[in-house]
């Protein structure tokens, strides 16, 4: 018998996912159906999305091997039924407060820094990259955490030692490059490009450095078709390009209305969908057709 999720503390709630307390050592890590586009969180739900990305997790913390903060399996007697398939039991740590980024491609808030001042927190860049140009060897830019609702900002590795120590934050960087160098191999030898990435960090109560959170999913990370990337020209995203496009080129919404975007009409939900699970069997070539939880 699985218990209920009200039994269960709740301790944060982002914006497409929350946090409760199982007991004094565990948590519970769960994955809504919510989506969010040009900053908002959609009034439409993409059912399966919260299974989907706790699949991809679940798969990198297994094929990176990496100390994590996985405490059971998907199918963990103490996740209740409502969010089987959706949620982890998860080691509770003492988290490190840095968003450890690392870009593999110039794109998002990085390209703005760097158009900006030719670096991106603080790493010196070539001159003449356009967006999405490759990044290589790939780039630690870590961010400090935003309250809900903010964009986190980007900072340099300087400050990240003057906050956690010079120790930790070159322990950081480079676990944070390794990870992501290994994630983009597994995505690349299957067509898919992973441009960047975000983990969190936190210690055990025996002093060890674990990967937290969610781990290279597509609200973590970019993701682009391999098949369809080219520097400079558009750089679709491989699993909200469709949602992007129905609203901004066929919904008659604008991004500068200063209204919410509409609800989705089915059409867009079901192939959205379609594209979350279309990510999660290439990547790691399994059926999601044998992951917990779903329709009854
Ligand atoms: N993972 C984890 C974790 C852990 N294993 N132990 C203690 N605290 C955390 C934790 C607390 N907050 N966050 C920020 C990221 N949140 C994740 C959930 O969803 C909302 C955002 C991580």
């Amino acid at each position: 018998m699985r218990p209920e999720l009200s039994e269960y503390t709740p301790i944060y709630s982002g914006k497409v996912r929350e946090l409760y307390e199982v007991d004094d050592e565990h948590l519970l890590l769960v994955a809504s159906d919510r989506i969010s586009a040009y900053d908002y969180i959609l009034d439409t739900p993409i059912p399966d999305k919260g299974r989907v990305l706790t699949a991809m997790s679940v798969f990198f913390f297994d094929a990176l091997g990496v100390p994590n903060h996985l405490a059971g399996p998907a199918d963990d007697p103490r996740i209740p039924d409502a969010v089987l398939g959706r949620a982890l039991v998860t080691r509770r740590l003492d988290m490190v407060p840095v968003e450890c980024v690392a870009r593999g491609y110039l794109t998002g808030s990085g390209l703005k820094e760097y158009r900006a001042n030719g670096e991106v927190c603080g790493v010196s860049l070539p001159a003449g990259l356009v967006d999405g140009s490759r990044i290589d060897p790939p780039i630690f830019t870590p961010a400090t955490k935003a309250a809900v609702g903010d964009h986190d900002e980007n900072v340099s590795f300087e400050r990240v030692a003057e906050d956690v120590g010079i120790e930790l934050a070159t322990r950081l960087r480079d676990l944070t490059l390794d990870v992501y160098a290994r994630g983009a191999d597994i995505a690349r030898e299957r067509g898919i490009i992973l441009a960047d990435t975000k983990f969190e960090f936190g210690r055990s109560s025996d002093g060890d450095l674990l990967l937290a959170d969610e781990v290279l999913t597509p609200d973590s990370s970019r993701y682009w078709d391999g098949a369809l990337y080219a520097p400079g020209s558009a750089l679709p995203s491989f699993d909200k390009q469709i949602v992007r496009d129905w609203l901004t080129k066929e919904s008659g919404w604008s991004t500068d209305s200063g209204t919410p975007p509409p609800p989705l009409p089915s059409d867009v939900v079901d192939r959205t969908r379609a594209r979350y699970i279309e990510a999660y069997e290439r990547i790691s070539g399994l059926s999601f057709d044998d992951w917990p939880g779903g329709a009854a």
